[in-house]
């Protein structure tokens, strides 16, 4: 469907010009600007029918070089850390305020890890390999050198809904398969006020296209890193999009699959090794924390005496098997605030945060406390609105958005300062950071 769209629209323009983004950070921002300003021009254009197999073979070889001139000369699509991250990650976004769900039909999707874990991932499929040294020793260096975290940035796009096929709206997004390359389809206007498409291309670490099931999301983002949390790593694994783009659709199952991997591990690589698995889930809703597996119950966060932060009162349930588990997630899910806004009938409006932590009791000392070994924790981010998505809506929905938008502004510029390797990181804007 989505092919098929997007010849339509690349052929219906006056022109065609051609851009590719030469850094990751910026793509995730120019991605989201474009796919925001795309919502004025939906439905809008003349549409002879193009096919995507001949839309792409028509393309110049020229193009295609440039495609991989691009690759080779600095797209390297291996892990990112936080240094070749934009320091503009989110904040175009914000600004902008002109989040859609009408023609933003993708998420990016994250997963932010302790440094330790990098070596231990398996090594990543680069589509096209890095052929100079020079490319090579720089990348392996930066690799090393990160000093904060690791990032991987992956983009999941998703179909059409009902609603945006009923109002004929149009797919701005196509995926070339088996790629990490996107290509995000802008209508402009020249001073004659003739319509000419204007092509972004896009490089992310992986980029999964309508068809990609939520196994394959779950195998190319989360699977990787679930051995590394035996070895003392911590990983976090968020989505972030603007409201009803398929946070909650991807980010749903990959705890559950996690979890079933984890067991496996403990109950056989693991046997005996007195590992054990626990899992906690809370939601962050208005500046509040509430425990999902308790009833609601109202948490405070607090600050220990080794600087890290704790949230007390939030009860730790101690799982052996995947019924249990599925059963605590489903609870917790249930639990969560939703409600609706002018993009999506059943928005999440409320940080949820699943928490599955590894501990291990020391040999001996089975009456103490278990220690905290390595933890994945899944962050299912409320989506971003602009105003005009909430026009609709009653003032408790507004203020939401609000309330939203403030706590992703400060994830971002919580992003922006790590990315600075400033010295002081501004965690505190929000619960959420
Ligand atoms: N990849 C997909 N395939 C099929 N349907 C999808 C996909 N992604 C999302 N959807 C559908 O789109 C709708 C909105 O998705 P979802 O609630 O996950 O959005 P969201 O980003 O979590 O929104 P919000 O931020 O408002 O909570 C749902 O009905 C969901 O089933």
């Amino acid at each position: 469907m989505s092919g098929a769209a997007m010849g339509r629209r690349q052929m219906g323009g006056a022109g065609n010009s051609h851009h590719q983004r030469r850094y990751s950070s910026d793509q995730v921002v120019e991605y989201s600007r474009l796919l925001s300003m795309q919502r004025g021009i939906s439905g809008e254009f003349p549409v002879p029918v193009e096919p995507t197999a001949r839309r792409l073979s028509s393309q110049s070889s020229s193009q295609r070089q440039h495609r991989e001139d691009v690759y080779l000369n600095g797209h390297s699509p291996g892990l990112l850390d936080l240094h070749s991250i934009d320091t503009e990650l989110l904040p175009q976004a914000m600004p902008h305020s002109c989040f859609t769900s009408h023609s933003t039909f993708s998420l990016c999707f994250l997963y932010l890890l302790d440094t330790e874990v990098a070596e231990l991932l398996p090594s990543r499929r680069n589509p096209v390999p890095l052929q100079n040294n020079l490319l090579k020793s720089l990348s392996a260096d930066k690799e090393k050198t990160s000093s904060v975290a690791k990032i991987k940035v992956v983009v999941r796009k998703r179909p059409l809904n009902k609603k945006e096929i009923a109002k004929k709206e149009e797919d701005i997004i196509t995926i070339d398969s088996g790629s990490s390359f996107l290509t995000v389809h802008e209508m402009k206007l020249k001073v004659d006020l003739t319509e000419y498409l204007e092509k972004h291309e896009f490089v992310f670490d992986a980029v999964l296209d309508e068809d990609v099931s939520n196994d394959e999301v779950y195998r190319e983002t989360v699977e990787p890193t679930v051995p590394a949390i035996f070895q003392r790593t911590k990983a976090t694994c968020f989505a972030y999009g603007q409201t009803g783009n398929g946070k909650t659709y991807t980010m749903q199952p990959l705890p559950l699959k996690a979890s079933q991997d984890i067991l496996r591990l403990m109950h056989h690589t693991y046997r005996y090794q007195g590992f054990q698995l626990y899992v906690s889930f809370f939601e962050i809703y208005g500046g509040k924390l509430f425990d999902l597996l308790n009833d609601r119950r109202k948490l405070c966060m607090r600050e220990d005496g080794k600087q890290q932060v704790c949230i007390v009162g939030l009860q730790e349930f101690r799982v052996s098997n995947v019924d249990s588990i599925r059963e605590l997630i489903e609870k917790g899910n249930a639990t969560r605030s939703t409600g609706t806004t002018g993009a999506n009938e059943e928005s999440s409006r409320s940080h949820a945060i699943l928490q599955l932590a590894i501990k291990r009791s020391v040999v001996g000392s089975e009456s103490k406390p278990a220690r905290i070994v390595g933890k994945l924790s899944f962050i299912d981010l409320a989506g971003s609105e602009r105003g005009a998505d909430t026009t609709d809506n009653d003032k408790q929905t507004r203020i939401e958005g609000a309330e939203i938008n403030k706590s992703l502004l400060a994830l971002k510029e919580c992003i922006r300062a790590l990315d600075n390797d400033q010295v002081h990181i501004p965690f505190r804007g929000s619960k959420l950071t």
